[in-house]
């Protein structure tokens, strides 16, 4: 369905807004009732006071510099997560009248915490996490005597927005090092013993040339020659440094042995231990590097880091051998990883445009947003996003929506079930600060908020008629966006993460935390395949429109005309796209004339934006 607008004969708008101009959509009753009157009685109700700015009396629409809600944003975040190491093991015996050697009874240590991440629907920053830096989920605790076993440590889920980039910067394994340590001690032992074999043969050969060469007068002299060297040998290997090795020694897998507490050094050196019991993590560690695109909500929490496996009460190694053993195993270290957290703002439609164009004005009008609003350049510094209510819960929505889809996620992709096939009610507008020439290259507020409309589902372009040629500045604009899109494109193809998420199997897994390695997810697919095989043209890909605002201004007509008829060419392709990009969205290009001040003329953006998202 084509995106839909009002036409001028439904609309009791002042002439500045040139309805003539304006080209004829279905119209939508009910929606322009409804929200002229919003609009008339935001702006009635508070036009006794005047502004100091303007000439126009203070409002909503017009505030005072100062009337603003500045909401804590932060949009990156790196923490360090440490998952709980495990409990230990308890060596303890029962203890009982007229039973002073009674059978070991130590309990098992408890289980580390693991660390999850899931994204929400309600949060909007991560300033929050930003400020804590560090997150660490419950150790497991040490087993006690009467075999009583360790209590489990605390999980802990870092909840994040929807749109948040998780990515993992660098990590610290303990199990994974100990693996490498044990296979590095193994190879040394059987090199030594190749080497001790070697030694024996030789001396062996040796001895037997000796004993032929000997005649038969001295054979009692060279035999007593023969054992003074053997023992001279022996006493000069007991002294050498390579003697003293002891293959037990710097074995790593005594570090994992806990004993009995009063033991001596000596004891605790002659120990011997059985072997250690072959264990595995009960959830698998993701393999590095993690990279997580969250864009959609998660049903269940997606594992980042596992706890460490518990240590063993003495109980288990009770044998032939070790009747009474005095020993039970450590608690497991657990991992600690690095990650960074990079928030892309999921809003349906992005305002874009240069400095003082009127983009937060604009918000207030669509929306019940408090941003601030100045007559400077870089009045924003944070972005802002506003809700743009269409049903008021009175029966039916306000305009007739079918689906609402996520703007990012893959045609064949299942989205979240709670937004599937409900009609569309609201939709959100993100307004960020101002861009001038060179944004791309990070000049003024920069590209830094660039990504908060980048997955945006249709770019708003808000442009001053009265700051000069209207089709100069969207082409500006145009060019930093395509600039911006081509420079995610080189970075994305150059990008050596790979996505890891299955997001299919997520919406699949009915109860219980996700561990996106585990076995019976098979082979991870890499969710970011399917994203980056659609955008193609990435955001010129968008459907896009112009919003000429501050139309109320003297003398901006000629400068609407002349944009609205260049708009009209690009769709009819007599001139090329503003950014110049091939192949991308030109399919309707308009222009809608508001004076967002007055709040008049922004219930047709509604309207069309609604025909955009649902096309
Ligand atoms: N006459 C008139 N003035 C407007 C209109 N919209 C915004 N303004 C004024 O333009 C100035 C800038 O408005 P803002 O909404 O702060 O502009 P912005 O694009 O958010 O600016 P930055 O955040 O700095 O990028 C303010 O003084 C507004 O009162 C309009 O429709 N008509
Ligand atoms: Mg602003």
């Amino acid at each position: 369905m084509p995106p839909r607008c009002l036409g001028p004969s439904h609309l009791p708008l002042a002439p500045f807004l040139y309805p003539a101009l304006f080209r004829p959509r279905s119209a939508h009753p009910t929606l322009l009732r409804t929200a002229i009157s919003r609009h008339s009685s935001s702006s009635s109700s508070s036009s006794s006071s005047s502004s100091t700015l303007n000439s126009l009396p203070e409002s909503r629409l017009n505030p005072a510099p100062d009337d603003y809600a500045a909401p804590s944003f932060a949009d990156k975040a790196e923490l360090t997560i440490y998952a709980g190491r495990g409990g230990n093991g308890c060596v303890s015996f029962q203890r009982e009248a007229f039973l002073p050697d009674g059978p070991p009874n130590g309990g098992d240590g408890g289980i580390g915490g693991n660390v999850y991440i899931q994204a929400a629907h309600g949060e909007t920053s991560l300033h929050k996490l930003a400020r804590r830096r560090f997150i660490r989920a419950g150790r497991g605790k040490h087993g006690q005597g009467s075999g009583k076993g360790g209590m489990r440590g605390e999980d802990v889920v870092i909840t994040v927005p929807v749109g948040t980039i998780v990515q993992e910067i660098e990590r610290h394994d303990p199990a994974a090092e100990e693996e490498l340590a044990l296979r590095a001690y193994q190879a040394l032992k059987k090199q030594k013993r190749r080497e001790l074999l070697a030694q024996e043969q030789r001396d062996r050969e040796a001895k037997k040339e000796a004993e032929q060469e000997t005649e038969h007068e001295d054979e009692l002299e060279a035999e007593l020659e023969a054992e003074e060297d053997a023992l001279d040998e022996r006493r000069r290997k007991k002294n050498s440094p390579e003697d003293d090795y002891d293959p037990d020694a710097d074995n790593p897998e005594r570090e994992k042995w806990l004993l009995y507490p009063g033991m001596s050094k000596s004891e605790m050196k002659s120990a011997e231990f059985p072997k250690l019991p072959k264990r595995t993590r009960f959830f698998q560690q993701p393999p590095p590097p993690i990279y997580l695109d969250l864009s959609r909500p998660t049903p269940t929490p997606i594992l980042l880091a596992v706890g460490g496996i518990n240590g063993l009460g003495n109980p288990h190694f009770t044998s032939r051998n070790h009747p009474r053993p005095v020993f039970a195993t450590k608690g497991e270290e657990a991992v600690t990883m690095k990650i960074s957290l990079e928030l892309k703002l999921l809003a349906d439609v992005g305002l874009v445009g240069l400095p003082n164009a009127g983009k937060s004005t604009l918000l207030r009008a669509l929306t019940n947003s408090r941003a601030r609003v100045g007559n400077w350049a870089f009045t924003t510094l944070q972005p802002n996003i506003g809700t743009v209510v269409l049903d008021k819960y009175s029966g039916r929505p306000n305009v007739k929506a079918r689906r609402h889809r996520y703007p990012s996620s893959s045609p064949d992709a299942n989205a979240d079930d709670s937004t599937l096939g409900e009609p569309r009610t609201r939709f959100t507008v993100a307004d960020i600060p101002g861009l001038i020439e060179g944004a791309h290259l990070d000049r003024g507020l920069g590209i830094a908020f660039l990504r908060h409309v980048e997955r945006a589902g249709v770019l708003a372009f808000v442009i001053d008629l009265s700051a000069g040629s209207a089709v100069a500045a969207l082409k500006s604009l145009w060019r930093e966006v395509g600039l911006y899109a081509e420079m995610r494109q080189e970075e994305e193809r150059s990008r050596e993460f790979e996505a890891r998420v299955d997001w299919d199997l997520v919406s699949q897994a009915s109860r219980g935390p996700i561990n996106l390695m585990g076995a019976s997810y098979g082979t991870p697919l890499p969710m970011q395949e399917a994203q980056s095989r659609t955008p193609t043209l990435h955001i010129a890909g968008k459907p896009w429109y112009v919003v000429a605002t501050k139309a109320d201004l003297p003398e901006t007509r000629e400068n609407f005309k002349e944009l609205e008829k260049y708009l009209e060419d690009v769709t009819e392709g007599r001139e090329e796209h503003p950014g110049g990009v091939e192949g991308a969205w030109t399919k309707s290009c308009a222009a809608i004339p508001v004076s967002a001040i007055k709040g008049q003329g922004v219930e047709r953006i509604v309207d069309w934006t609604v025909g955009l998202l649902d096309e």
